[in-house]
């Protein structure tokens, strides 16, 4: 990855100290998604060399760089939601997160059999959102080829939760 691309997306990544929790440093990517060069960018990169049938994005920050990925990639875009939200049969697991816990669900016919799918998300802290994901998509009967985050918060060690599962993080802090 070029290291301009790595300034320009730290550049437009604010800390907020103590959101939505005490002691969470909460990284707000709303002045990136402002601003036009480097979103672009950033959906180009998250899209380079795809191969896969499905994007899968996680509600709510992880549909705003999933969907165009999936548009850019010539792939179908499929959403993973906070439980309650999807219409349909759903199949849904519950995880723990940096700074509470949740219940997602997914269209229990969103895919075909053996669809090859990413699954890409703003923030990886904890990785539990990432592993419940992992988890559910592979409930519903797709080929987990890798999850792509934007941002892998390492200290938080979540790569450790994807096992075999292959991370690709445009920044690493
Ligand atoms: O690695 P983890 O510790 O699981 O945390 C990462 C997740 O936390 C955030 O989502 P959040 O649930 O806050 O939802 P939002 O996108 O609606 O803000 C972020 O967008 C990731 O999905
Ligand atoms: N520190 C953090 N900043 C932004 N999103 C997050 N999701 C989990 N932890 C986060």
């Amino acid at each position: 990855m070029m290291q301009d691309l790595t300034d320009l997306i730290l550049s437009r990544i604010r800390d907020v100290a103590d959101y939505p929790k005490p002691g969470i440093v909460f990284k707000d990517i709303t002045p990136l998604l402002g601003d036009h060069e480097v979103f672009s960018a950033v959906v180009e990169a998250l899209a380079d060399g795809l191969r896969v049938d499905k994007i899968v994005g996680i509600e709510a920050r992880g549909f705003i760089l999933a969907a165009p990925v999936a548009l850019r990639a010539g792939a179908g875009f499929v959403p993973v939601r906070k439980k309650g939200k999807l219409p349909a049969a759903t199949l849904e697991t519950s995880y723990d997160l940096e700074y509470g816990s949740a219940v997602i669900e997914v269209h229990a016919d969103a895919f075909a059999p053996g669809d090859r799918v990413l699954i890409v998300d703003d923030v990886l802290a904890t990785g539990g959102t990432a592993e419940a994901t992992v988890e559910l998509v592979g409930r519903a009967g797709a080929e987990v080829v890798g999850v792509s985050v934007l941002m892998e918060l390492a200290f938080l060690k979540g790569r450790e939760r994807l096992g075999q599962t292959g991370l690709r993080a445009l920044v690493v802090v």
